[in-house]
């Protein structure tokens, strides 16, 4: 699903009116209305007052819509209007008119009278800003968006917490709503997807609204969100004919004595994402355990305790290394030594990125769209400090453009940067924070990769099927605080069967 901006949904927003020969004030009723229903869902009214906190925009418009269907249904009902500008758009007016109809009380909230007193049990419906948001707010709006916070009530903001833009740096930081749930319409937005940001939007549903699908395929974008059918684009079935030396062979490159388990894992994984031959190349002192925990798997040994020679005598597709490996100077020897004469695709976790942040030169060494894999600080490491997530963005696009490499940055909404293009994941849950879901995620990426999947793909293909995988185990049962990275690698069938041709249902 590609993610788009403000003025791009405002243009959806004219292109869905006119294609489907609708008035933006029908629009508006079929978003409060799914909205609604998504409240009616989710939502106790029993003993509890519904406070809707309305801007003189579209959004307020849509608060508006929701209180009249809970009054409909006879919910305990509070509106109050917030007048931060004296002019209101059209559908703001007319929704306004249909609540007055309904004799609701309407409490107006303006510069000298801006109090409001709220109760124990009341949930607050933000819809004093949506998507239109785009000056620092100001003066008793301003006030208003800090008392409901200092209440610490339950809020649930309507397309956007209020004072939060869709795409671009938040500069007041006091000035937006905390929700703890964001109903936002159609598509995410950047500033939806910022870790920076998580206190303000909480929890995030996509809300369908039905807008024009035909828009989003020609308006274009460098923004991705990695759903299931983004996935289902370039997903490749496997066929009858199809054989072993069809899917490749990758070659896992890892471990150090003591870190034997990162290397186990990420070669599990390279054969649960399907790659058709896999060898382990680790140092001897993990011979009999690679041979015992992974017989599918073929192993190469180097030197007794740590890697030095990288003398592996197989010829791969892809290597995927790093994991568990060590940075000793004889291990940082040899991975030169390796770097200087290899040619194959490289997937780069762990220890290696370790070792190109404090060896930058070995940069120059790497083929053309590596793929490396740092959780939040080994990509601080190597791509240096930011102060937001707008600079970490920009820093990671500086280093993939002169390195021709791709990033993969773990961690809630995965992100893969490629030069100007970005891709979020919609997949994964907190469990995935422990010690082996990275080793998981490398040695998906790396089996993609052996598969006939291009670097950018086998990116994306992994970081989604590895949070699928661990959202399906939360499904079947296994905690959150429970889930271990082999958890993962046994749920990767269920994730894949959301796309593969032949699965049998469990
Ligand atoms: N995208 C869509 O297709 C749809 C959008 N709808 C709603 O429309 C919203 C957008 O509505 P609007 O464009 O009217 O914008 P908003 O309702 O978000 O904001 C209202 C207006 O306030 C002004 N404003 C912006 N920043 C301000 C500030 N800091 N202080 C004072 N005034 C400020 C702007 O002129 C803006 O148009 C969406 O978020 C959504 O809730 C729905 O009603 C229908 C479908
Ligand atoms: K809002």
């Amino acid at each position: 699903m590609k993610i788009f901006n403000t003025s791009q949904i405002q243009k959806w927003d004219a292109y869905t009116i006119k294609a489907e020969q609708i008035t933006s004030l029908d629009l508006m009723e079929r978003a409060a209305t799914a909205c609604f229903d998504w409240l009616t869902e989710h939502v106790t009214f029993h003993n509890r007052r519904i406070c809707f906190f309305c801007g003189v925009g579209n959004n307020g418009g849509d608060g508006l819509v929701m209180a009249r269907k809970c009054l409909e249904k006879g919910y305990a009902v509070s509106v109050y209007i917030v007048h931060f500008s004296s002019s209101q758009s059209e559908d703001f007016k007319k929704n306004l008119q249909r609540l007055i109809d309904l004799k609701a009380t309407i409490n107006h909230l303006v510069e000298d009278n801006s109090s409001f007193n709220l109760k124990e049990s009341d949930l607050i419906i933000d819809a004093i800003f949506g998507t239109g948001m785009s000056r620092d707010i100001s003066g008793f709006t301003s006030e208003i968006i800090q008392l409901i916070n200092q209440t610490g009530k339950e809020v649930i903001a309507i397309d956007m917490p209020s004072g939060l833009s869709t795409s671009s740096l938040l500069k007041n930081d006091g000035m937006v709503i905390k929700a703890s749930t964001t109903l936002t319409f159609q598509c995410p937005k950047l500033n939806l997807l910022l870790p920076d940001y998580f206190k303000y939007y909480g929890e995030v549903v996509l809300i369908n609204i039905g807008l024009s699908e035909s828009f989003s395929s020609v308006e274009p974008s460098s923004m991705f969100y990695v759903d299931a059918n983004f996935i289902k684009s370039f997903f490749i079935k496997r066929k009858k004919f199809d054989h072993k030396g069809t899917f490749g062979h990758s070659l896992l490159i890892g471990g150090s004595f003591g870190k034997i388990g990162a290397i186990v894992l990420a070669t599990k994984a390279a054969i649960g994402a399907g790659s058709g031959l896999t060898t382990a190349f680790i140092p001897k002192c993990g011979y009999d355990i690679l041979q015992t925990s992974v017989p599918e798997a073929m192993v190469e040994i180097d030197n007794d305790l740590e890697l030095a020679y990288f003398n592996y005598k197989v010829n791969p597709t892809v290597i995927g290394l790093g994991m568990g490996m060590g940075t000793s100077e004889k291990t940082i020897e040899g991975f030169y030594r390796f770097l200087k004469h290899n040619s194959t695709p490289l997937v780069i976790d762990a220890d290696a990125i370790n070792i190109l942040s404090k060896k930058p030169s070995f940069l120059e060494l790497l083929p053309p769209e590596t793929i490396l894999t740092p959780h939040p600080k080994e990509l601080e490491r190597l791509i240096g400090k930011w102060s937001n997530d707008y600079e970490k963005i920009d820093l990671m696009t500086d280093f993939t453009e002169k390195h021709n490499c791709i990033l993969v940055n773990k961690g809630a909404n995965t992100l893969v940067v490629y030069k100007k293009e970005k891709y979020f994941n919609s997949t994964g849950n907190p469990g995935l924070a422990k010690g082996g879901s990275g080793d998981v995620l490398t040695g998906m990426i790396t089996g993609l990769l052996a598969q006939k999947y291009t670097a950018l793909q086998a990116s994306i293909l992994g970081i989604y099927l590895h949070g699928k995988a661990a959202d399906c185990a939360l499904e079947k049962g296994i905690s959150e605080e429970s889930l271990t990275a082999s958890d993962v690698i046994q749920h990767i069938d269920n994730a894949f069967a959301f796309f593969s041709s032949k699965t049998i249902k469990k």
